[in-house]
């Protein structure tokens, strides 16, 4: 098989199917690189000393593990320096992170979460790192919070890491969906599935079940109906999958299928469900969407949403599209 790597994939884009500015592919080769930087310090483990919790809580009032903060430096590091970047927004970082000294100010906005899946960094279980990729405003003078409100639809590129027993990198630019396996001795991005489709259909589903007391009455009904089998209103046995790190249960959806939840329940209606829009949902539905599958808030499509706060949590249903559908059926009914 012919090997193509994400920078040939990258120029076949912009070349052939003029579907990314050169500016944008440097952009995302910058990021590759980072992300592959972070999986080399992933893979030290507690050889590199990155292991454990640091002495800080981040602004969603979360303990920080030092791997979060490791690879909140490494994204900004070398994006400061490679990207054509105006500003910066992290699920780390209070506010945004414009790029000093920039002159012209860069055309495109990062957003991301440079390590998802913290409780399963000491216990040696997949986690990875989510991005966004935003226009800037032409024109643009100071980057600032509100630049960066910008509704899902708007992404002009999602991607994210998986540091598993491989470490992948999967990607859209809005013309489908790739899927790069990082060659470890080569230190390059081999292209190892390309447009990803996610069937419709599905046997599977993945929620945490410890919240299902506190569930709002159509999560509750989809679940139940689900956990019935055979005999219930849905005629068939479903398996359940919770690993607890988006990248990995999302990456398994784009492989087999399956539909994902983390749905707002009755405490603290201020705060709807735990994963935040703008570094985990938006993106991850853009990807979802480009393989065929679908991703709502319960009412409307993720990527709709205008956004008000950058930190703001948003519930999440997301996977293949007919169960989607229906659980959003669901909701609206009630
Ligand atoms: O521990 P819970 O409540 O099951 O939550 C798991 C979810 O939290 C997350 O870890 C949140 O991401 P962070 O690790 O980036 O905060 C998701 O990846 C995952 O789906
Ligand atoms: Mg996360
Ligand atoms: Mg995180």
């Amino acid at each position: 098989m012919k090997r193509i790597s994400l920078t040939q994939y990258l120029i076949e884009e912009q070349r052939l199917h003029n579907n990314i500015p050169a500016e944008l592919r440097l952009l995302l080769e910058v990021v590759a690189r980072a992300c592959k930087t972070i999986s080399h310090a992933v893979g030290k483990g507690a050889l590199g000393e990155v292991l454990g919790t640091a002495q800080s809580e981040n602004v969603q009032g979360e303990v920080q593990k030092k791997l979060d903060i490791i690879s909140n430096d490494i994204l900004l590091e070398a994006n400061e320096w490679g990207g054509h970047l105006a500003a910066m927004a992290s699920e780390e970082m209070e506010t945004i992170h414009p790029i000093p000294n920039r002159y012209p100010m860069g055309e495109y906005l990062l957003l991301f979460d440079p390590l998802d899946g913290s409780s399963n960094i000491d216990v040696n279980v997949s986690i990875g790192t989510i991005f966004s990729v935003l226009k800037a405003a032409d024109g643009m003078q100071a980057p600032t919070e509100a630049d960066f409100l910008q509704p899902g639809s708007k992404q002009v590129v999602a991607g994210y890491a998986v540091y598993g027993p491989q470490t992948v990198l999967v990607l859209t630019t809005g013309n489908g969906v790739q899927c790069f396996t990082l060659d470890r001795e080569m230190g390059s991005w081999v292209m190892t599935q390309r447009d990803m489709q996610i069937p419709a259909d599905t046997k599977e589903f993945a929620i945490n079940a410890s919240n299902a007391r506190h569930w709002h009455p159509p999560v509750k009904r989809y679940v139940d109906e689900m956990l019935a089998g055979t005999t219930g209103p849905r005629a068939k046995d479903f398996n359940m999958r919770w690993i607890a790190s988006m990248v990995a249960d999302v990456h398994r959806i784009l492989n087999r299928g399956g539909i994902f939840m983390y749905p707002a329940d009755a405490r603290e209606p201020d705060k709807p469900g735990k994963l935040r829009l703008m570094y985990e949902a938006n993106p991850m539905a853009f990807i979802v969407e480009q393989a065929g599958g679908a991703a709502t808030d319960g009412q409307q499509r993720i990527l709709d949403i205008q956004p008000e706060k950058l930190h703001q949590r948003v519930p999440v249903f997301l996977g293949s599209k007919n169960e989607v559908e229906l659980v959003t059926s669901y909701h609206k009914a009630k």
